[in-house]
């Protein structure tokens, strides 16, 4: 089943100091299987963010259309930024509760808090929270509302690289739990290798994608960074036109 289609004409920005328009994406089709974890990799400025804020309905100024799949009445879509945006007067299942209809179960959010490891800070205030563990509430905030659509821009990003493995096994374990279609922006590789079951190459501006490689890597040996290395230097050998964008 397709989660979401994507057809933009094109999406123009107004460039700086000048009278004529920036394009930003052109001509660019999307066909994105439902329940799968999708990494989008692409150069810095190729689109990436604008794409997604098209896809959460942020951004309608653009020609073109996308369909995402719902099980609900609206389609419901998780967003996780960059900066986990999290309100710091709330305390960390507040912050997690606040966007949940009045009858949620409170039970999902104590497994989505035990799953990420954070059930014992649940009644603090973001301002005790590592980067890390704020990270991983505003990933359990997405996966509360039991999204349609998950999409991720470079959640991990700033990171030290333990905390964003411990990250990342994190997520996975959440995701195997409660699979969901998951759109991930990262300009990181080995983290789209360790994460992804489809990788989607992304050109610089206007963005087109280039390329879409599966990763066939079984899931209980994606931690094993070897294995990770050789599908790494494989795919850059089969597709060259890879290596401009990294
Ligand atoms: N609000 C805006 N006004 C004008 N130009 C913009 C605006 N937002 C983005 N752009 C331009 O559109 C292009 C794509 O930007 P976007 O942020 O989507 O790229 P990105 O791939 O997410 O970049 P990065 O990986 O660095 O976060 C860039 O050239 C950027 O300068």
């Amino acid at each position: 089943m397709t989660a979401i289609t994507v057809d933009i004409i094109n999406k123009s920005y107004p460039a700086a100091g000048q009278a004529c328009l920036h394009r930003a994406i052109a001509d660019l089709k999307l066909s994105l299987p439902s329940n799968e974890f999708i990494c989008l990799v692409g150069p810095s400025g190729c689109g990436k963010t604008t794409l997604l804020n098209i896809i959460a309905g942020l951004d309608r100024d653009y020609s073109g259309e996308i369909t995402v799949e719902q099980q609900h009445k609206a389609p419901k879509i998780g967003y996780v930024f960059q900066n986990p945006r999290l309100l710091p007067w709330r305390t960390v299942r507040e912050n997690i509760t606040l966007t949940l209809p009045s009858d949620y179960d409170p039970k999902t959010v104590d497994a989505l808090l035990e799953t990420m490891q954070l059930t014992q800070a649940q009644h603090v205030y973001p301002e005790r929270l590592s980067l890390g563990m704020s990270r991983r509430v505003s990933i359990i905030r997405a996966f509360a509302v039991d999204p349609d659509v998950l999409l991720m821009d470079e959640p991990f990003v700033s990171l030290d690289a333990p905390t964003a493995r411990q990250v990342r096994e994190l997520l996975i374990g959440l995701w195997q739990q409660r699979p969901h279609t998951v759109l991930f922006v990262t300009h990181d590789l080995r983290e789209a290798i360790a994460l992804a079951d489809r990788l989607i190459f992304l050109s610089s501006p206007p963005m087109q994608a280039l390329s879409e490689i599966r990763v066939d890597i079984p899931r209980n040996i994606r931690d094993d960074e070897t294995a990770i290395e050789a599908f790494r230097q494989k795919l850059l050998q089969d597709h060259p036109e890879i290596r401009a964008l990294l």
